[in-house]
């Protein structure tokens, strides 16, 4: 378990947020590329692929610092929702209609790891985890000779009951320490049928990264970051698993009255 502490980033508003959250991704790409020429990178569902759109479809300045090379990413879904990728309940769906339809040609495709939506109408979702898991032994190496995929940067969101991924608070998948992807039939928030990354799978990642905007998310904060009581809560034990690899973003808003110090970039 890491010892050091999280970064906490706190802004006015959703634009200075996606300012700063922009060179923190392209700092990530920057050491993946240079470690292994691709940027492999799992995202959530909520409000994340909005603010990451807004990071990332905001003119840079030309510089290849500051230009995503989106042909080298890879992007995988940290959870998905067990329905067709056109549903309006896909996290597929939802970043494709947010950010990848509205890349520009000249900055390249990602590539895009949906769930096999031939097995989104089983009866148990633990087809379409397994396949999911296999997806990405194809990418990280046999599930033999890595014990688990390291991502360069996963990024999440916090729900108001301090969820994260499909990960809920006091769920026996919060124990799960051998799959890389586990299936969930009973979320409670809809739709029920789910699949997620697990815990060991996000902290093992090189970057974490929240973005938590909005006073919806204060108490929540406060739990997680100031109480004792907080601390089983899945994003707590991101920040407890992940330690100076998390970096939350959030605005004013979202960490009023909460005492964790804040770092600056
Ligand atoms: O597919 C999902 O349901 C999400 O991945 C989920 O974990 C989400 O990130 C949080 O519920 C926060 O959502 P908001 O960013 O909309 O608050």
């Amino acid at each position: 378990m890491a010892t050091a502490q999280p970064n906490l980033y706190s802004y006015p508003g959703i634009d200075a947020l996606a300012k700063q959250l922009r060179p923190y991704v392209l700092r990530c790409q920057a050491a993946a590329l240079a470690r292994h020429d691709t940027f492999r990178i799992a995202v959530s569902g909520g409000s994340l692929p909005a603010a990451l759109a807004r990071a990332l479809l905001a003119p840079g300045n030309g510089s290849p610092e500051d230009t995503p090379q989106f042909n080298k990413w890879h992007i995988f879904f940290a959870d998905e929702r067990a329905v067709p990728l056109d549903h309006k309940d896909s996290n597929y769906l939802l970043l494709k209609e947010e950010l990848l339809d509205k890349i520009p040609a000249e900055l390249g495709a990602p590539t895009a790891h949906p769930i096999d939506e031939k097995h989104v109408h089983d009866e148990d979702p633990q087809e379409l985890a397994d396949l999911y898991q296999k997806d990405l032994m194809r990418s990280f190496a046999a599930k033999d000779s890595v014990k688990l995929p390291v991502f360069d940067l996963i990024l999440l969101g916090c729900g108001p009951d301090g969820h994260t991924c499909s990960l809920f608070p006091g769920h026996d998948l919060l124990r799960e320490k051998d799959a890389w992807v586990a299936a969930i039939s009973d979320s409670p928030k809809p739709p029920p049928k789910r699949i997620t990354l697990t815990l060991p799978v996000v902290t093992s990642a090189i970057n974490i990264a929240f973005v938590a905007t909005g006073g919806g998310k204060k108490d929540i904060m406060k739990e997680i970051f100031d109480s004792e009581e907080g601390r089983s809560l899945p994003c707590a034990l991101v920040n407890q698993g992940g330690g100076e690899k998390v970096s939350w973003f959030t605005d004013n808003p979202a960490v009023e009255g909460v005492s964790f110090p804040r770092s600056s970039l």
